[in-house]
C-alpha cells in the first residue's frame, strides 16, 4: 500500500483551534498508510514550506476572528501567493478546512469559504465533510457528529470562559477527526487512481 501524507496547516491564538487541529490529525492517522504532520503556520520558515510541498493533502485551519480567518492565518495565506506564481505548485493536492469560534454560528462559514477559496486559487481538490448535519431533530443531541451542521468543513465552538483543556468539546473534536479521516481516505483513493490510470 502506498503511504500518503496529510499536513494540517493551522493557526491558533489561544490553543482552542490547536485542539481541533490535533483531532483532524488523529482522524487522518486512523487511515492505514497515512503520515500526518501538524504544522502551525504563524512563523513560516523553510521547513514549513518543504513540509507543505511534500504533502499529498493540506487541511487548512484557523480560528474565526471578526468573522473571518485570523490575521496570522491570512498572513500565511498571502505568502502562499509565491507557491501559486511558481506554476501552481500545489495543484491537484487534496485540501480541506476547519474553524473554531466562540459562538455557535459566530460567522464561521465565512472563514471556511475563505479557506476553500485559498484552495481553489491553488488548483487544489477540496474535500467536504460528507456527513449529514446533526442535532437538528427533536431526538437529536449536541453529542451528534457534525452538531453545528457544516458541509464545507469541520466546525467547532469553544466557550469564551473555558481553556483549551476543555474546549472545544469532545463532540466537536469527533467531528474534526471525521474530517481528517475523510481527507486521508479520499487522498488514498486519488493516489490509487494515479497509480492505475484508466486505459
Ligand atoms: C480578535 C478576536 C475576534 C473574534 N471574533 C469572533 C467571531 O467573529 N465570532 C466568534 O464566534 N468568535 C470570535 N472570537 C472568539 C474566538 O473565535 C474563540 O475564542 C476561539 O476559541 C479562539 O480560538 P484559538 O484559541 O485557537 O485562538 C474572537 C476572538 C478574538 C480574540
Amino acid at each position: 500500500m502506498a503511504v500518503i501524507s496529510v499536513a494540517v496547516a493551522y493557526h491558533s491564538g489561544y490553543g482552542h483551534t490547536a485542539r481541533q487541529a490535533e483531532a483532524v490529525a488523529e482522524g487522518a492517522r486512523g487511515v492505514p498508510g497515512t503520515k500526518v504532520d501538524l504544522l502551525p503556520v504563524d512563523a513560516p520558515d523553510a521547513a514549513l514550506w518543504t513540509a507543505l510541498d511534500g504533502a499529498d493533502a493540506i487541511v487548512f485551519g484557523s480560528p474565526t476572528y471578526m468573522g473571518g480567518a485570523s490575521a496570522a492565518f491570512k498572513a500565511f495565506a498571502e505568502r502562499t501567493g509565491a507557491v501559486m506564481q511558481d506554476g501552481l505548485r500545489w495543484k491537484d493536492k487534496v485540501a480541506a478546512g476547519f474553524t473554531n469560534s466562540g459562538s455557535m454560528s459566530g460567522d464561521k462559514l465565512h472563514t471556511l469559504v475563505g479557506l476553500a477559496l485559498l484552495a481553489a486559487q491553488h488548483g487544489m481538490v477540496w474535500v467536504g465533510m460528507a456527513q449529514p448535519a446533526g442535532w437538528n431533530t427533536s431526538t437529536g443531541s449536541a453529542e451528534d457528529l457534525n452538531r453545528l451542521g457544516g458541509w464545507l468543513g469541520a466546525l467547532a465552538q469553544s466557550d469564551h470562559d473555558l481553556g483549551p483543556d476543555v474546549a472545544p468539546p469532545a463532540t466537536d473534536l469527533r467531528t474534526a477527526a471525521h474530517l481528517g479521516h475523510r481527507v486521508a481516505t479520499v487522498t488514498h483513493l486519488l493516489r490509487r487512481g494515479q497509480e492505475s490510470p484508466a486505459a
